[in-house]
């Protein structure tokens, strides 16, 4: 495939993307009740939790140092450069702001089965493929600045009790994404040189959007109980 061909075609996964999952619409809308929305946030931060090790696993299974010192960045920003700070901790801040206990958030009380099962099957995907699989299953952020966007706006128009601040993790991340995005679709051009190589990269990202899908089925699902 022509490069273009190639990022045509991951680009044409858009559709499987969480966006439009009903249960991201609902939260869009404003339709989530005050427990939907802290279900949501508490489930959520098993993502939040494991996404610095599936960037160790791509590390650790990739032999290009100019791609490893790339990468290393994604696990200090999640983890933050000293305990209190990073991503991790943002999420935090807005699990609080939709009505948890630090408490009950990390000690993982709320996760379901069904999204632990999906976020470890990111992780173990990332430590059983080849780098490059990896690398690609993270292109989702290809998707993410935008839905992010919206994200921000409809909570703050929607949920009175969520202020800008708390949701810092987005605001902080949609600046992230852009570029790392770019970057991750970079490498994957790059290293994607096979005709099986690039059919293996449009798999990967494929793999990912139903990780995503299958967390917010069973968060839905945990939600409608409430
Ligand atoms: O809020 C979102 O919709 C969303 C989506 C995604 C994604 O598409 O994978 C990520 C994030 N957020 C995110 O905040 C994040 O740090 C992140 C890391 C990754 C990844 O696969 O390495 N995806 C995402």
């Amino acid at each position: 495939m022509s490069s273009s061909d190639f990022i045509a075609a991951l680009r044409g996964l858009s559709h499987r993307y969480w966006g439009t999952h009903p249960f991201h619409e609902r939260m869009h809308r404003g339709d989530l009740s005050e427990d939907e929305l802290k279900i949501w946030a508490a489930n959520r931060w098993y993502y939040q939790c494991v996404l610095p090790q599936k960037d160790a696993a791509i590390i650790s299974n990739c032999p290009l140092p100019e791609i490893r010192r790339e990468w290393l960045d994604r696990i200090v920003y999640h983890d933050g450069a000293r305990t209190g700070e990073g991503g991790t901790e943002r999420w935090l801040r807005l699990c609080t702001a939709v009505g948890l206990d630090r408490e009950e958030v990390l000690d993982q009380r709320h996760v379901v089965p069904g999204v632990r099962f999906a976020v470890d099957a990111y992780v173990t995907f990332a430590r059983t493929k080849p780098w490059l699989e990896a690398v690609a299953s993270g292109l989702t952020e290809m998707f993410a600045g935008h839905l992010m966007q919206r994200r921000v706006a409809d909570m703050l128009a929607n949920y009175p009790w969520i202020a800008k601040e708390d949701l810092a993790y987005f605001t902080n991340r949609i600046d992230k994404v852009s570029g790392e995005g770019k970057g991750t679709l970079d490498i994957v051009v790059r290293h994607a040189v096979t005709r099986e190589q690039q059919e293996k990269a449009i798999a990967a990202l494929s793999f990912k959007t139903d990780v995503l899908w299958s967390m917010l089925d069973a968060i839905e699902r945990a939600a409608a109980k409430e």
